[in-house]
């Protein structure tokens, strides 16, 4: 009788087809309804050095937008395309989430907008943030990193994003609530201060918003209803940048982070926490090939695990080994 220690493991599912997928750089990932996996990918443009001034204003736009369909649907055990959408609209494509009735909802850090999609890709049913054109007011986002919906209230949440240091809560028809957070100040980071909010994982079972503090190598969590500070989660191993967090039902908390500088010791890897306690419970890196710049992660509530990576262009599957073994009676 193997005894079953309860210790949480995951692995990466090498059978996993979806790791030879032509795709571009991959920013957003994120499970629909029926757990089939959202990629948000930016076909043949990319993020470098180039694509911004110095006022954080798009430079290639003479590009047009990305005429591959961004969003893509697969089945998340043979990796097969089930659906494809979100042609001709994104320059840079960056954050994903799914609302509970199934609408996407993305950033694009070029535009400086938020799109809410209805799943049947006609027009947008919803646009946040002035096209093109970076700003800090309440119409305006600086490179959008992510989006959430709070699935009781139906309140937007933007974590916005490069150029600014706030998170800004919307209605649920898209008027300015609320707003919170702050510039780092020089030393050290204080709560409610950010550097780069990256992406927001919504709580609902604990009405609470994280976010991955990235420049701060840090998550801070806040009140939903009034964007006051809760804690900070922050380890060592974390290193310096923490790019990406996700909750699954049942209390546990999924995080990646940055590659460190090379005399660093924290290796690029994906952390598993009890949300509670806020403690790690494991690690994981790819079995084949290697996190380069793992950007986004997403969970399934039966512990499998997605990486999505906009440097190495793919998609890891990892699954919790305490399903894999077999069990010996
Ligand atoms: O962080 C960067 N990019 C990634 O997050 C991403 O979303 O691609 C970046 C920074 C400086 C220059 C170019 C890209």
């Amino acid at each position: 009788e193997k005894e079953h220690t309860g210790d949480f493991h995951i692995e990466e599912a090498v059978e996993w087809p979806g790791l030879d997928l032509k795709l571009g750089q991959v920013s957003g990932l994120a499970l629909d309804a029926e757990n089939n996996l959202v990629i948000f990918h930016r076909g043949d443009h990319v993020w470098d050095e180039n694509s911004f001034d110095s006022r954080f204003v798009y430079q290639q736009r003479g590009l047009g937008p990305i005429e591959q369909n961004t969003i893509l649907v697969l089945n998340p055990s043979n990796a097969k395309l089930l659906h494809a959408l979100g042609k001709s609209l994104f320059y840079l494509p960056h954050g994903l989430s799914i609302d509970k009735n199934g609408n996407y909802w993305v950033t694009d850090v070029a535009l400086h907008q938020v799109f809410k999609l209805g799943a049947d890709d006609k027009e947008p049913l919803l646009i946040l943030g002035v096209a093109l054109q970076p700003g800090s007011d309440r119409n305006h986002f600086c490179q959008p990193t992510d989006v959430a919906v709070d699935p009781t209230t139906g309140s937007i949440y933007v974590s916005d994003g490069y150029c600014n240091s706030r998170i800004i809560q919307f209605s649920p028809n898209g008027l300015y609530v609320m707003q919170w957070g702050e510039e780092t100040s020089s030393g050290t980071a204080r709560p409610g201060q950010f550097h780069i909010p990256h992406s927001l994982a919504l709580i609902p079972d604990f009405s609470q918003l994280c976010v991955a503090d990235r420049e701060n190598g840090r998550i801070q969590c806040f009140r939903l209803e009034t964007g006051e500070f809760v804690r900070e989660i922050k380890h060592k191993s974390f290193g310096r940048e923490l790019f990406a967090v996700s909750y699954v039902s049942g209390g546990l908390l999924f995080a990646v982070n940055g590659k460190p500088y090379p005399e660093q010791a924290e290796p690029v890897q994906g952390f598993v926490m009890n949300f509670s306690t806020g403690e790690i419970i494991d690690t994981f890196i790819p079995l084949r090939k290697s996190f380069e710049m793992p950007h986004d992660v997403v969970a399934s509530e039966d512990k499998t695990v997605f990486v999505g990576d906009v440097h190495a262009r793919a998609v890891w599957k990892f699954a919790s080994t305490e399903k894999m073994e077999h069990r010996s009676v």
